[in-house]
């Protein structure tokens, strides 16, 4: 039989209310032993917690909710006490000091739901997210996954591909059966590519860390063009070094910004020389190259000719006069507000469009890895007509998507996911 675990659940005292949560089969007695008796399920009821000498420790709304059909889906009591320091102290006092009982680690609440099977793993990550969330777009895709959004996707796929597999199968036998090349005639082409046409599109919107740590932007270019003094303008601080000395830049500058509700991580990088004796210029340069390799978005500082593909062009410089800015997408100047606020908007819209998630569904890398090797698998069922193939890759594809749902979880992967939980969650 399991401990009965409680942690304090709500915010750090001293607060308003201190929510104490117990979970397990000792849950109910030591809602009797501190409140007298157990309320009646699902109903909160006003009582007077005492410690085991009958000392009134608090008078706080106990609620009692029987399992299975609970959170945890254990038993599960909660105190809702005065947040005051020494009241919660004197709670967990009493607490600990009953058979069976023992303080939680963190995540652990969320970990018994996960093994009792009330929530799937991706569900589990969600609430992670959820309790790390810090823009609308983070808490409306880490809700979906805590609702099951992504579970419920992946399952669907999972069926899905089964029953893919099955017709295949069931050709298969056809086939040997009859001993004739083409029985029964199942084409499993269109199913498979409308699969492969989904996960595509899922693997296409940001992952939960993108959303996170926000869209990279990487300014660009050659030498003196500006690109620090933007930068400056874009972070609102005097953060990089300008000067008009072409090569200032030497190492790349990063800051995080938050501007409409939407993070962007911001990149300076060294001016692209063509070529260089100086060991430190040559390898800003090269980080400036992995950091350009790297970027959501581009801005690009120099001639329109050699910009890289996609890159948003900026003619730098806006305040003077003739810049050669008519191939440019826009001309910015650090000393004219007018063009970085337009800088900004231009930005916001390319921003809204990569961030715009469908059905609020976002992946974490180590999700996405999986719904990739998923997909690869199931590109080489698309590109062959020999059903042996393709009943093997459609199984190839089933590992890794079963692996979302936690059905091959690994202990040091459930420690490392509940690590990151808050105490009493
Ligand atoms: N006070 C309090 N607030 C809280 C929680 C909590 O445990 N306690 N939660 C902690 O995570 C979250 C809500 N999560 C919950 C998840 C399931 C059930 C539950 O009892 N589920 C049953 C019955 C559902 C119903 O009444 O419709 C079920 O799913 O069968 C309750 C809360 C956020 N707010």
């Amino acid at each position: 039989m399991s401990d009965t675990i409680f942690a304090l659940s709500s915010g750090r005292p001293p607060a308003a209310i201190a929510v104490l949560r117990i979970s397990g089969p000792a849950a109910r007695t030591a809602a009797e032993a501190l409140a007298g008796r157990c309320p009646p399920p699902r109903r909160a009821s006003l009582r007077t917690v005492r410690d085991a000498a009958g000392a009134p420790l608090d008078r706080a709304l106990v609620l009692y909710f029987p399992g299975p059909a609970t959170a945890t889906g254990e038993d599960l009591v909660e105190l809702h006490c005065h947040g005051g320091r020494a009241v919660v102290a004197a709670v967990e006092h009493a607490l600990a000091a009953l058979p069976g009982l023992r303080p939680a680690r963190p995540g652990e609440f969320t970990r018994r739901a996960l093994e009792n099977g009330r929530i799937d793993l991706a569900q589990a990550q969600g609430l992670a997210d959820l309790l790390e969330a810090e823009t609308e777009t983070q808490r409306r895709t880490a809700l979906a996954a805590a609702e099951g959004a992504v579970g419920r996707a992946v399952a669907g796929w999972l069926d899905r591909l089964s029953a893919i597999a099955a017709r295949v199968e069931a050709q298969l036998d056809f086939a040997d059966e009859a001993d004739v090349e083409d029985a029964g005639g199942y084409d499993p082409a269109p199913a498979i590519s409308a699969l492969l046409a989904e996960w595509h599109a899922t693997l296409a919107a940001p992952s939960v860390e993108r959303l996170r740590d926000g869209i990279r932007v990487v300014i660009a270019g050659p030498p003196n063009a500006g690109k620090s003094s933007l930068f400056n303008a874009l972070v609102d601080r005097d953060a990089a070094i300008v000067t008009p000395i072409a090569g200032t830049t030497r190492d790349i500058l990063e800051a995080a910004v938050m501007r409409d509700g939407i993070p962007y991580r911001l990149t300076d990088t060294a001016g692209l020389a063509e070529a260089t004796d100086d060991e430190v210029e040559r390898i800003g340069i090269d980080r400036a190259a992995a950091a350009i390799a790297s970027a959501d978005m581009l801005l690009w500082m120099g001639a329109p000719a050699v910009a890289p593909r996609g890159a948003v062009i900026l003619a730098g410089k806006a305040d003077l006069p003739d810049t050669g800015s008519n191939d440019a997408d826009l001309a910015v100047s650090a000393r004219l507000p007018d063009t970085v606020a337009a800088l900004w908007a231009l930005l916001a819209d390319r921003a809204r469009m990569m961030l715009a998630i469908d059905g609020d569904m976002a992946l974490r890398q180590s999700q996405r890895d999986a719904l990739a090797d998923a997909a690869a698998a199931l590109d080489l069922a698309a590109r062959t007509s020999d059903l042996l193939i393709v009943a093997e890759q459609l199984r190839v594809a089933t590992r890794p998507l079963a692996g979302l749902l936690g059905r091959d979880a690994t202990e040091a992967m459930l420690d490392a996911l509940f690590g990151r939980f808050c105490l009493g969650k």
